[in-house]
């Protein structure tokens, strides 16, 4: 397998970090109860997270990992949806296992760390915080941080010149086509956990530099 040698590391939160799907979960469904709407299935939920809030809402509300909702109903929608996560965001998640010593590993290189999420900042900050990872990253970008999310390199890009550090010495960890897409954009390398969310698809298929089942593989795979 590859070995990488970075100066520094972004990782992606949902899916890579934290399973977030029950606190989404619980959300979508208080939004469609709210709404009049059916309760929608964890498997789905799962297959619809990692493009942000108002991707979520808007497969939530059509059932369908490819829909556009009635403009009028997404507005209506969103709020409720919003109020309901910040009600539910870090009650039921928690870390995937291997998550602490991978994190422990990369800051004992003294590599760059950083957390690059296409979820909002609203909910990222709490997120961080109530798993107590908050304090292990320098910077932390949210999905509405700049005006371009992942799949756009934008947010890896802005992270390596705020640590000035080249792309080609960048490191992504994710768990989706959307980490894939942006740090190839990028010219970042690309690892990706096997555990995450990706649309229901497995995340080999999309060929990232490297697949592990556990961030305690990280200690086998980078540094000198
Ligand atoms: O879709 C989201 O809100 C977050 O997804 P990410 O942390 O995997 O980028
Ligand atoms: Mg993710």
């Amino acid at each position: 397998m590859a070995r990488f040698t970075p100066r520094m590391v972004l990782f992606d939160l949902d899916g890579t970090l934290v399973d977030s799907v029950p606190d989404l979960l619980v959300a979508v469904n208080a939004m469609q109860r709210e709404l009049g709407n059916p309760e929608r299935a964890e498997e789905d939920v799962r297959n619809w997270v990692g493009n942000g809030v108002e991707r979520l809402v808007e497969r939530a509300l059509t059932n369908d990992l490819d829909g556009t909702p009635d403009q009028a109903a997404f507005e209506a929608a969103l709020p409720v949806f919003k109020r309901a996560y910040a009600e539910s965001n870090g009650k039921h998640s928690r870390l995937f296992d291997g998550v602490t010593q991978g994190l422990d590993f990369i800051r004992s290189l003294g590599l760059s760390v950083g957390c690059v999420t296409n979820k909002a900042s609203a909910f990222t900050l709490p997120l961080l915080e109530q798993t107590g990872l908050k304090d292990h990253f320098e910077v932390i970008i949210s999905g509405d941080t700049l005006p371009l999310k992942k799949p756009d390199p934008a947010p890896l890009i802005y992270s390596a010149g705020w640590f000035h550090v080249h792309p080609s010495e960048a490191l992504m960890i994710g768990d989706s086509i959307s980490d894939v897409k942006a740090a190839r954009a990028a010219g970042f390398s690309i690892v990706c956990m096997s555990y995450g969310y990706n649309h229901g698809k497995d995340i080999r298929d999309f060929d990232p530099d490297a697949v592990i089942d556990s961030m305690t593989e990280l200690a086998g795979l980078v540094g000198r």
